[in-house]
């Protein structure tokens, strides 16, 4: 479960959330949904700690769950470059102390699973812009969060690809992960279990999420 209470973030002279309040339990896949710049990706980084906000709190209901437990899929995939597919995936799993026999099982059946196994050993920066995607989201489930959060992650990929994407999504969400998905995409959204439609960084009907 997520709860998110009164968040407020202020770039400058920016309100990019103000007051935003709501909640979404594990199990449920959540559409995140707003015009550019409405303050999708700003709440997203907020559920996952990597900003703090003005004001507010983020809460998980598990207390024993830490932010190590949350995996962001970034817009843009933020993937390193000069390694290859493979090594994205095994290297934060080294660094998050998993053994290296269980992190290369893991990183090869999610490549796997994203249909990208082909591309394990090449170079992120030999790969095209939806492998690159496809990689980033197996990053992100090897790391086998209790929260996926995950920044308009079909945006690069073909109709059957982003089928794949929103199954895998659904998967976890099967699994028991919350999944909260910022899209632009009203198919995408409309596959989702509930919807938080935000408008210049305001919840447009608090509280029916
Ligand atoms: N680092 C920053 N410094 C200043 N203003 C920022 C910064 N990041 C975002 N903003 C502003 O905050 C607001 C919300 O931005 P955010 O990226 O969260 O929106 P978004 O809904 O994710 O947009 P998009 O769909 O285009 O990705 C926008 O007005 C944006 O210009």
């Amino acid at each position: 479960m997520i709860t998110v209470t009164d968040l407020s973030v202020r770039y400058e002279t920016t309100m990019a959330l103000e007051g935003v309040s709501f909640s979404t339990p594990a199990g449920r896949l959540l559409a995140l949904t707003g015009a550019s710049g409405a303050g999708k990706t700003t709440l997203l980084w907020s559920i996952a700690g990597l900003i703090s906000p003005d004001a507010g709190t983020v809460a998980f209901e598990d207390e024993t769950l830490g932010v190590e437990q949350v995996s962001l899929i970034p817009q843009g995939n933020a993937l390193v470059s000069v390694l290859t597919a493979q090594e994205n995936l095994t290297v934060p799993l080294l660094a998050a102390g998993v053994d290296p026999g269980e992190a290369t099982e893991r990183a090869t059946a999610a490549l796997e699973r994203l249909g990208v196994e082909g591309q394990a050993r090449q170079l992120v920066e030999q790969l095209s812009g939806g492998q690159r995607q496809r990689v980033a989201i197996a990053r992100a489930i090897a790391a086998r969060p209790r929260i996926l959060l995950a920044d308009e992650i079909t945006s690069d990929l073909d109709a059957r690809n982003r089928d794949l994407a929103l199954e895998i999504l659904r998967q976890e969400a099967e699994r028991g992960v919350a999944v909260v998905f910022a899209t632009h995409d009203p198919e995408a959204a409309a596959h989702c279990d509930a919807r938080l439609h935000l408008i210049d960084g305001r919840v447009e009907n608090p509280g029916t999420a």
